[in-house]
């Protein structure tokens, strides 16, 4: 039998239809909420995900603008920029489209936008506030992971969830946001010696290692859930994840396609947490 698809486009557009009404709630109170994207460089993936981004604003009337920026600009004029968006009124929040170029220094870039319009959710400051399980905006790959867990009704606590991957954006605040609903969490990464030994354990396996068909059949317990987070090319250059589907089909009781799994739900995040933004600072001018 085959494993049933966890399908981001449809629960995406469920999330992105209650956040279309937030929107509409907070222009009847005279507000549009308002994203800034910086792009920096000609990086071709970038520019498609920004355009993404964009549309997407603009399908749940957002605002939303592009600061373009050439691949020879300076981490000076890059902070710079960052630093004109913090004080924007009608800019509720930033996100600077990874990754930048090498002679810029991402964590300085990240570590200057200002907490409140932190919208990815990669500053120090909220990765700290979601270690601590504090209000923050939570990054919005492994948010939206948590959302077609939800959505698909899958339990979380006491399952034992093993991430492959450890990215700052991706691998390390998933096992954080699960390890928080009371998984027990194992993290393995390119140099776990035995992987399959780790994640045949598994009744919740996230692949977040970046490379192409990665995870077969080998690394699968029969009944997991699998979350495929990698966007890769084959030797087809055809788009696929880290998971070989075709061999994890029918072994996983669950399964996220590449395209059209975790992908949607990151662009979908997003506006949930630019949405929360703006709300956010309506609550701020009640309060005052
Ligand atoms: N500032 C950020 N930079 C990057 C992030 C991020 O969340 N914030 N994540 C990735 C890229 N990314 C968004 O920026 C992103 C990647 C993929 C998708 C997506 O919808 N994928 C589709 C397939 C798209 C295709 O056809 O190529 C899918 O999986 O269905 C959305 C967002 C790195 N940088
Ligand atoms: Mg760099």
């Amino acid at each position: 039998m085959s494993s049933a698809i966890i399908n981001g486009k449809e629960i995406g557009q469920e999330i992105r239809n209650s956040v279309a009404e937030r929107v509409t709630r907070l222009k009847e109170q005279g507000l549009t909420p308002g994203l800034a994207v910086v792009l920096v460089g000609d990086n071709q993936a970038s520019a498609t995900y920004v355009r993404n981004k964009q549309k997407s604003c603009e399908a749940i009337g957002m605002f939303s603008e592009l600061i373009k920026l050439p691949e020879e600009t300076t981490q000076e004029s890059l902070l710079a920029q960052i630093e004109l968006l913090n004080n924007r009124e009608d800019i509720h929040g930033i996100l600077v489209q990874l990754p930048l170029p090498k002679h810029i220094d991402e964590d300085i870039v990240i570590a200057t936008i200002a907490v409140e319009k932190d919208v990815d959710g990669f500053s120090p400051v909220s990765v700290g506030k979601m270690m601590l399980g504090q209000e923050t905006f939570l990054p919005c790959t492994p948010f939206g992971v948590m959302k077609l867990l939800e959505f698909s009704g899958i339990e979380i606590a006491g399952k034992h969830a093993v991430i492959v991957g450890r990215s700052h954006i991706v691998g390390k605040p998933m096992g954080q946001l699960l390890l928080q609903k009371d998984a027990t969490v194992t993290y393995t990464h390119s140099k776990t010696p035995n992987l399959p030994s780790f994640t045949k354990q598994a009744d919740i396996l996230i692949a977040a290692v970046g490379r192409a068909n990665f995870i077969t059949k080998e690394h699968v317990k029969e009944g997991a859930v699998v979350i495929d987070v990698g966007i890769n090319r084959d030797e087809n250059n055809k788009l696929c994840g880290d998971v070989n589907f075709n061999e994890v089909d029918g072994i996983a009781s669950h399964i996220t396609p590449v395209p059209g799994g975790v992908g949607p739900m990151t662009i979908t995040m997003l506006l949930f947490n630019t949405v929360q933004a703006a709300e956010n600072k309506l609550e701020h001018i009640v309060k005052l």
